[in-house]
């Protein structure tokens, strides 16, 4: 006997089901009204669906973003090199952040002023006591301060207040952090000191930017609040004479000398420029910018449209920007995929220093070792890798004062100690460890690079734009 097949109430249909369900005990009219009621929804959902298609094929052949990594030691001038390419394609967008700039720069210049008020204090402690402590203690760094130093460093002391000030402002919930580093001295010296580090590009720029509905124009001039009573514009106008007196001090340049503190080759150096960085109602310059010191704590993703000037076409490029402190660089790897192109930054000026974070690491020999595992990383095999030998500015000046390339490389040997010799070892050395790594031929360009000469680097910058265009509509098949 067959089973009997029931019909199942309603009720026991799953609830999708059920919902959908034509309703029990329907009238033919009711049916007919209903049945063209789902038509039109179908029509209108069909449509949908078109058009959604339509989209995403639009979205399949438009050409990917070009993707550039920015890479290097901290100091090595990746921010810099960021800053360059907004000043070249974006550039109203970058003098709007003037306002925030300034207040930087405000914090290298008292930074710069703390930074000798304490060697004048280690050199006073020294000097103080009695000298068969002296001698057992580092007796090279004392050196008696006359009256007039005395003096100035009073004066000067309430610039430490407004340092604190400006660190706190930057200080957002998230967006920064007090780092601790120490400043990038010799080898055989470093002194500690506090530099602030930034994690988000957005957050700390909206902190010495005017609201923008308090805006009266994008003109920089209405972006600064010149009557905040927290802005130390005035109180570094006022002291610009004793800055400058005590910049200019023979004992303080002797005390630098002697604890081997070269301030004009830190970052963010601005004391051979305070006449203007101090003027009341200063505007930072494109070049001011560039010399300005932020240090950067996570990744930053930049994103702009540039266009190819031959062809008229546009590409849109995602430029990211990382903190090259060792203990940030685990961070880089999840950013390698997908690149295309690295730009490698190894500031060749460093190679008599150490870095800040390990005091025992000679910086040329950290660039040799990050530059290995870059060129090395599986990942990376495909990438097409630019490489900036960067600071060519300081390591002209360095090389042309005596400080010589073989006493901190011993495979110099005994080549010549000027820019062009020193500079072509360099390239062969970066580029050796390249070939040895590289099983896939890949792109390499190298330069010699001053990032904060924005006509040296414009020109470079362009020249990478141009062929990272061509390569990416290459890959595109957009052009053979
Ligand atoms: N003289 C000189 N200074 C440079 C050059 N490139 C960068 N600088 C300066 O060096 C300092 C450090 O540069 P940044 O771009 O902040 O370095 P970074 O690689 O981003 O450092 P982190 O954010 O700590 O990883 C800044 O004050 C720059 O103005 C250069 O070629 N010559
Ligand atoms: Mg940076």
């Amino acid at each position: 006997m067959p089973a009997r097949v029931s019909r199942r109430p309603m009720e026991d249909l799953d609830p999708i089901s059920n919902a959908i369900a034509p309703p029990q005990n329907e009238s033919p009219e009711e049916r007919d009204i209903r049945i063209q009621k789902e038509r039109a929804a179908k029509q209108v959902s069909d449509a949908i669906d078109a058009e959604l298609s339509r989209e995403q094929a639009h979205e399949k052949k438009r050409p990917k973003p070009v993707k550039i990594l920015l890479l290097g030691q901290s100091e090595s001038g990746k921010s810099t090199t960021l800053k360059n390419f907004q000043l070249m394609y974006e550039p109203k967008a970058f003098r709007a952040e003037r306002a925030s700039w300034r207040a930087i720069i405000q914090l290298n210049v008292v930074r710069s002023i703390h930074i000798i008020l304490d060697a004048m204090a280690r050199a006073q402690n020294t000097t103080d006591r009695p000298p068969s402590a002296r001698s057992s203690m580092s007796s090279q760094d004392s050196l008696r301060l006359d009256a007039e130093l005395v003096q100035l460093k009073m004066r000067l002391l309430p610039l430490l207040e407004v340092e604190k000030s400006l660190m706190m402002r930057l200080s957002l919930p998230g967006s920064t952090e007090w780092e601790p580093t120490e400043r990038p001295l010799t080898t055989s010296k470093r002194r500690q000191s506090k530099e602030i580090a930034v994690n988000s590009t957005v957050a700390w720029k909206a902190a010495f930017t005017r609201m923008a509905e308090d805006r009266q124009s994008f003109d920089t001039d209405h972006l600064i609040d010149w009557d905040d009573p927290e802005d130390p514009g005035v109180l570094l106008h006022g002291s610009n004479d004793d800055m400058k007196r005590l910049w200019a001090h023979p004992t303080v340049q002797a005390i630098l000398d002697k604890q081997s503190i070269r301030l004009q080759e830190s970052a963010g150096f601005f004391l051979d420029s305070l006449d203007e960085v101090t003027s009341l109602r200063y505007i930072p310059t494109d070049d001011h910018i560039l010399r300005a010191r932020l240090k950067t704590l996570g990744v930053s993703e930049h994103r702009m449209r540039l266009t190819d000037p031959t062809g008229g076409m546009s590409r849109d490029f995602r430029i990211f920007d990382v903190g090259g402190t060792r203990s940030l660089r685990a961070a880089w790897v999840s950013y390698f995929d997908d690149m295309d192109a690295i730009i490698f930054l190894a500031p060749i000026s460093a190679f008599d220093q150490v870095l800040a974070e390990e005091p025992t690491v000679n910086r040329l020999a950290d660039s040799y070792k990050l530059w290995t595992s870059i060129v090395s990383n599986k990942l990376l095999q495909h990438t097409n890798m630019i490489l900036f030998l960067n600071k060519v500015d300081i390591m002209h000046a360095k090389l042309a004062s005596g400080i010589r390339l073989s006493d901190f490389v011993d495979s110099y040997g005994r080549r010549p100690n000027d820019f062009d010799s020193a500079s072509r070892y360099l390239k062969k050395q970066f580029n050796s460890i390249l070939k040895q790594n590289s099983p896939v031929p890949r792109i390499f360009y190298c330069h010699l690079t001053n990032a904060i000469d924005t006509k040296s680097t414009r020109f470079v910058l362009a020249g990478i734009k141009d062929m990272l265009m061509r390569f990416h509509l290459q890959e595109s098949h957009l052009i053979l």
